[in-house]
């Protein structure tokens, strides 16, 4: 081991995967078994912990027919996995089940998980799944059909999701389609590894790696997940053909033989499109669930107005809208002598009444700006903003809600942003619908409408995070988040709309019922729950919104939203997820509920509101 792990760590690896023990040696009686490892005291305490992770015996079989092997099977397991914890491991490579049923396996890890402290489990997965053919889809299940996520499925719901149990794929020469490799992103992957085998040979007779393996490696940099390095090396390069680095100079130390395929994929990580700015600033956010904003029923913090300020592109979004509505209201011959009276409803610290501002400097139009706020302390800084700006005869600051401010005249352009990250959810219809009485019957609100979209995900981080809570509410509750360990299963479908302003003495309540077709190529897929996203059309052709197929470039006001389920479900190739959306509203909230009824029937989450709801 200390030899091992020397040539390893100075050969620019940062760990070694190794067998833990020597091979099982049992006494006359054959029952106890003797001395099986090598001693802890080879290399220190942080070598076994920073550069070791176990490699449980590849051999056992713990759903064998056979007792003696299954029992062996056992004994071993427990006994590997309580040597690699005395040596405070961070990581142990269980190996694939023998057989599709794993049961006994399953069992028994869970047995060790729940008395594991730290350590990680890797159970060992071949990224493998045979292609669907066009007969497979007619005769529903084909049991030549092999697809290891299955596998994967069943061991971990046997182990109950168990955040210490882990996937470490083995990556084979060739791959399957993109949709199904798309699930394991939703997976807690948190090593590949990449036999010599999987490499190709480039023209100067280097190991590289296919196209799409390399999208697949540059997949895995992005998700913090490990590439090991196994088998040996296939590609026989001369020493004369090396690069003439130190090392190579120094015949004491011999090349590391898997050292060209370590250069290939360091050379794959630094080819790397850096993260663009905005992106390094979010990364702390990425899957952290965060409690939607109530900016009605609570008052925002500075902070937050700060956030929201900073992104430029929302409020450039908000001035096109302006001056297109501007040009539309007045025509240019008017433009010097009629005033346009433009009420901003939420002004908040007052970036909307800058951008209404100066859409009218940029349309030559007149403009009267109100600007409503409900937020005293908000409205302190938009007092100030308007007497450094020497806005005093362009702006008046309200200081009241909406609903129930009695406007000293009617509204030519009412412009709010009340969007939440599912469009409707910050209670943007209930406040345009008690401001409109001071909007002019042909005036115009911006924005005009917004459809809140969702889509089935997979997504197991998400879903033990919220587990964690170990209660119900978490579970009916929708929480904004950054998604990035994130499988998308299915193209995202419009959920509600809301069109201002609305004459029409609707309720805001709504209910939508949704198909969803996972691809047949994914394969079998779990959805742990939903994620959300909203458009809306600030005015005629000006939209802004984060839904994925026409998010806006560079707007980073909100993060999607996600509705998670209590039980997530399996969904077969082929079979349709069935979803119901609700908005509901009773006393002072309104609040979603949610259910799945096809494959299987989940609960209806929030019922009544229950456990989460939206203050009015
Ligand atoms: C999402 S923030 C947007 C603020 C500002 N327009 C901006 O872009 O920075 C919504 C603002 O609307 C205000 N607001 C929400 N409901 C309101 C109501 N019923 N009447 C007046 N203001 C309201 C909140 O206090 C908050 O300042």
């Amino acid at each position: 081991m200390p030899q091992v792990l020397s040539h390893n760590l100075s050969s620019g690896f940062d760990f070694v995967v190794a067998t833990l023990t020597c091979l099982v040696k049992k006494d006359n009686n054959g029952s106890a078994v003797l001395p099986f490892a090598a001693s802890d005291l080879v290399i220190t305490p942080s070598q076994w912990s920073s550069h070791v992770v176990g490699k449980i015996s590849s051999w056992i079989d713990l759903d064998s027919v056979n007792d003696k092997l299954r029992i062996d099977s056992e004994i071993t397991l427990k006994q590997e996995i309580a040597w690699a914890c005395h040596l405070s491991l961070q990581a142990c490579v269980l190996p694939f089940p023998k057989s599709a049923s794993c049961g006994n396996y399953a069992r028994c890890v869970n047995q060790i998980l729940q008395g594991l402290s730290n350590m990680q489990l890797w159970l060992r997965v071949p990224l493998e799944k045979s292609e669907v053919m066009e007969d497979d889809m007619k005769d529903s299940i084909n049991p030549e059909m092999f697809d290891s996520w299955e596998c994967w499925n069943s061991f971990r719901l046997l182990c109950e999701h168990h955040s210490q149990l882990s996937v470490a794929l083995d990556i084979l020469p060739s791959l399957p389609s993109i949709s199904s490799l798309g699930r394991w992103f939703g997976e807690p992957v948190r090593a590949a590894f990449l036999h010599t085998k999987s490499f190709l040979t480039n023209a100067r007779g280097y190991p590289c790696l296919s196209k799409r393996h390399q999208k697949l490696v540059a997949g895995f940099f992005d998700h913090s997940v490990q590439i090991i390095l196994s088998g040996t090396s296939k590609h026989n390069i001369s020493p004369g053909s090396l690069p003439q680095t130190k090392e190579a100079d120094n015949n004491a130390i011999p090349r590391h033989q898997l050292r060209p395929y370590l250069d290939y994929v360091a050379y794959l990580y630094q080819r790397m499109d850096p993260l663009p700015e905005q992106d390094r600033i979010e990364h702390g956010y990425r899957d952290f669930l965060q409690s939607p904003l109530q900016p009605l029923m609570d008052n925002l913090e500075a902070q937050t107005y700060e956030t929201f300020e900073k992104d430029t592109v929302k409020y450039t979004q908000y001035q096109r809208a302006v001056c297109k509505a501007l040009v539309d209201r007045i025509p240019d011959e008017n433009a010097s002598t009629t005033t346009v009276v433009l009420m901003v409803v939420g002004a908040g610290r007052g970036p909307l009444v800058r951008a209404s501002l100066q859409a009218a400097e940029e349309t030559g139009r007149k403009l009267k700006v109100y600007a409503v706020e409900k937020n005293p302390n908000a409205v302190v800084t938009l007092h100030s903003l308007i007497k450094l700006e020497g806005w005093e005869k362009l702006v008046t600051v309200v200081s009241c809600d909406m609903r129930c401010w009695e406007a000293p005249e009617k509204a030519d352009i009412l412009v709010s942003e009340l969007l939440g990250s599912f469009g409707d959810n910050e209670l943007s219809p209930e406040c345009l619908d008690g401001a409109q009485r001071f909007l002019k019957e042909d005036g115009i609100s911006i924005p005009s409408s917004y459809t809140s979209f969702v889509q089935p995900v997979s997504t197991s981080k998400l879903y033990n995070d919220v587990k964690s809570h170990k209660d119900l509410a978490h579970f009916e509750t929708a929480y904004v988040v950054k998604l990035h360990r994130v499988a998308r299963l299915a193209p995202t479908q419009a959920v509600f709309t809301f069109a201002h302003p609305n004459y029409s003495c609707e309720s805001n309540d709504r209910y939508k019922k949704l198909c969803f077709e996972i691809p047949p190529e994914t394969g079998s897929a779990m959805v742990h729950g939903f994620a959300g996203y909203f458009d809306a059309t600030l005015y005629k052709d000006v939209h802004l919104g984060i839904e994925p197929n026409t998010a806006t470039p560079n707007m980073f006001s909100w993060f999607p939203i996600f509705f998670p389920l209590r039980t997530p479900v399996t969904v077969a190739p082929g079979s349709p997820v069935e979803v119901h959306f609700w908005r509901c509203h009773g006393g002072a909230k309104v609040w979603y509920e949610w259910c799945v009824t096809s494959p299987s029937a989940s609960p209806i989450h929030n019922s009544g509101g229950r456990s989460y709801w939206v203050g009015l």
